[in-house]
């Protein structure tokens, strides 16, 4: 199956465009585990329990697991996600970007070493760089388009004088992922990273690539206005992810911050529907 695929089908089966972001923060742990690598899968496994029949994927961060030398508890927690919660897909963030050859190296450690359904990728460095994933036929890639951080203006905005139309750059990256670098637009491997910090923006690249998945990070902890989000990013045609890290992991730092996770999942996810356009609300979530 598709990654593509995947994705709709957990969508529809949660009726959910909810991701839930693994990014677990070490000083943040709840009780005892504060400060103790050790617990980084404990953590993350109880979050994914918690969460699993509310979310369409779930998005580890792999500095977090990286920074603790922790690796082998993500290739764990992406193992425990699969027996847990089979049609939930994974997105391994890890925002990777080279040459040709060290891509290859990075597509193996997403999809053969860790298991992932699709990863994040840098653009900058072009198409050649991005080939070796899409050589995974079954999995998907989400480009970085327009962040959702405010340095992204600082290239993202820039405007292109030398191509057609003189787009801004993340108008470009959306084009290219649309058209001259999705090889096979029946399998649509490739989608794009854009910030629920900027609505506008969202809008305007789902213009430009109408049918790729868009991951949107930056609701919650970040500001993100997911009503408007949702607005801007959906046509009934593309899937819509939209990620929530901080907001929900550390929802409580307590006994209960299990259910406490669950809680802001559960009323992101409906927060998410009711924003779906009334004449598609009860339309297939794509
Ligand atoms: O433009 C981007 C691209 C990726 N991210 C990542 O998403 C999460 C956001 O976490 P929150 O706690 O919900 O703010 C995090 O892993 C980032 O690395 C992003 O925020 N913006």
């Amino acid at each position: 199956m598709t990654f593509t695929q995947q994705l709709r089908d957990a969508a529809q089966q949660n009726q959910s465009m909810l991701c839930v972001g693994l990014d677990p923060d070490t000083r943040r742990l709840p009780g005892a585990w504060q400060g103790k690598p050790e617990h980084i899968y404990d953590f993350c496994a109880a979050i994914v329990d918690a969460s699993a029949d509310l979310v369409c994927a779930f998005k580890p961060q792999i500095a977090y697991f990286a920074a603790d030398g922790a690796e082998a508890q993500l290739e764990r927690l992406i193992a425990y996600i699969r027996q847990r919660a089979p049609q939930v897909p994974v997105i391994l963030d890890a925002k990777r970007g080279d040459i040709g050859s060290t891509a290859t190296q990075y597509a193996r450690e997403a999809f053969d070493r860790y298991g992932a359904d699709a990863v994040t990728l840098s653009p900058f460095m072009g198409f050649d760089s991005i080939e070796p994933y899409l050589a995974y036929a079954d999995k998907g890639v989400f480009l970085l388009c327009r962040t959702s951080n405010r340095g992204g203006n600082d290239l993202q905005a820039q405007r292109l004088a030398s191509v057609m139309g003189q787009p801004l750059l993340y108008e470009h990256v959306a084009t290219l992922a649309q058209n001259a670098w999705n090889p096979d637009p029946a399998v649509r491997q490739v989608g794009l990273v854009v910030g629920a910090t900027y609505p506008n923006e969202i809008a305007r690249v789902r213009q430009l690539a109408p049918d790729a998945p868009l991951l949107i990070p930056g609701v919650g902890a970040q500001g993100g206005d997911a009503v408007a989000t949702v607005q801007a990013g959906w046509n009934g045609v593309g899937s819509v992810v939209v990620n929530s890290s901080r907001a929900v992991l550390y929802a409580s730092a307590g006994a209960d911050f299990a259910q406490a996770a669950r809680s802001v999942a559960e009323a992101t996810r409906q927060q998410l529907q009711q924003a779906i356009p009334t004449e598609q609300g009860e339309a297939e979530t794509p």
